[in-house]
């Protein structure tokens, strides 16, 4: 990955909101480097601050919040630096697009799909009349619906939801975007349905050069779909890799906490090292590594100091005292051994 050129570089970012007369740091020191043509999955918790990230990417961030320190470099760019809504009309959308969970709040109700997705392609891919209707039949189907001409005149009320996500995704695609950030595309979708959509995101990402960034809170979502895995607990990212280092050679206890959930793990019967007690609060400031309390494997530093990044491979870094030299040796849960020799064989062999 590294030989791979940057699109976009996040670096030493502070989000903080302000709250009934409080501030809550969201974000806390994270940097992040995406590389042009990858998919990145940004996996945590509920509240570990993964749709501020990729917000204050877009310029969504609510009003209440704003970042305290950092850069986010594209292009020429900080995107920090924004400060109107016609800064970010450069970007968002033509540069950097978002498909999000309910496509119902990004479909206008009132207008046929075909005019929606058409709007952007006269906008974005500067074409009109003939060939704006055909490349919108084009991108319909690209996006894998059928019978398009007729399609095209219809309403989003007339398309089932994993249709309507479909939709949602050739509306972003035809304004060409550099970056599509698909913030938990497929939760509202059953499971068959999901992986489909995965499978589209996929395809697209290849035919169209995208580089994209999965926001989810299933590690098992994006094992199929993605090229690296940045793990956030607490507003940062505590690991980061290549899927199959992540997954296979995980280093920090959150980490085997949320791989301990996948059902490939618990399909073994055994006892699951689950995450007992919550998340700590962003209005606190936060003393050391943010999940000491809740780590069964946490040294007396960890709730001291907070651990820097240590490096495993070229591509994979983990923020845990586990990997300083001097940390004791720890003894996984036999369960999570087992998937790590299987998975390291198997991503051997393949
Ligand atoms: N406008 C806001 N005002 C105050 N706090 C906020 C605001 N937006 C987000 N937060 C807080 O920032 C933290 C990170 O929230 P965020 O929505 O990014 O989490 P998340 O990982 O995306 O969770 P989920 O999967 O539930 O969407 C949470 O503690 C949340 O309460």
């Amino acid at each position: 990955m590294q030989s791979k050129s940057r699109i976009l570089s996040i670096q030493n970012l502070i989000i903080q909101f302000k709250l009934r007369g409080q501030v809550l740091t969201a974000i806390r020191d994270i940097s992040l480097d995406l590389y042009k043509g990858e998919s990145l999955a940004i996996v945590g918790e509920s509240g570990s601050g993964k749709s501020v990230l990729v917000k204050s990417i877009i310029g969504l961030l609510e009003k209440n919040g704003s970042v305290a320190q950092g850069r986010i470099l594209y292009k020429e760019d900080d995107l920090t630096k924004f400060e109107t809504e016609k800064d970010w009309l450069k970007i968002r959308g033509k540069e950097i697009a978002m498909v999000t969970q309910d496509p119902m709040t990004s479909l206008n109700p009132l207008k046929t799909i075909g005019k929606q997705i058409e709007e952007c392609v006269v906008l974005h891919q500067k074409l009109k009349g003939k060939e704006a209707y055909q490349r919108t039949l084009q991108l319909l189907k690209d996006v894998g619906i059928h019978d398009v001409e007729k399609r095209y005149k219809q309403y989003p009320h007339e398309f089932s939801g994993g249709m309507r996500q479909r939709i949602v995704i050739a509306i972003a695609i035809a304004c060409n975007p550099k970056i599509l950030i698909c913030d938990e595309p497929t939760t509202a979708l059953d499971v068959t349905i999901q992986a489909q959509i995965l499978q589209l995101l996929k395809n697209l990402q290849q035919k169209y050069g995208l580089t994209t960034i999965y926001i989810t809170h299933d590690l098992g979502v994006v094992a199929k779909v993605a090229d690296r895995i940045a793990v956030m607990y607490a507003g940062d990212i505590i690991e980061v890799g290549q899927t199959h280092e992540v997954f296979f050679n995980g280093k920090h206890p959150y980490t085997w906490a949320l791989l301990s959930s996948l059902p490939q793990l618990g399909a073994k019967g055994e006892e699951l090292y689950s995450i007992k007690g919550t998340p700590p609060n962003l209005f606190k400031e936060i003393k050391g590594d943010a999940f000491a309390p809740r780590n069964p494997y946490a040294l007396k530093i960890d709730f001291e100091e907070r651990p820097p990044f240590f490096k495993v491979s070229e591509t994979h870094f983990a923020k845990t005292w586990l990997l300083h030299p001097n940390a004791p040796k720890v003894e996984l849960p036999q369960n999570l051994q087992a998937f790590f020799e299987e998975g390291r064989r198997f991503a051997h062999e393949y």
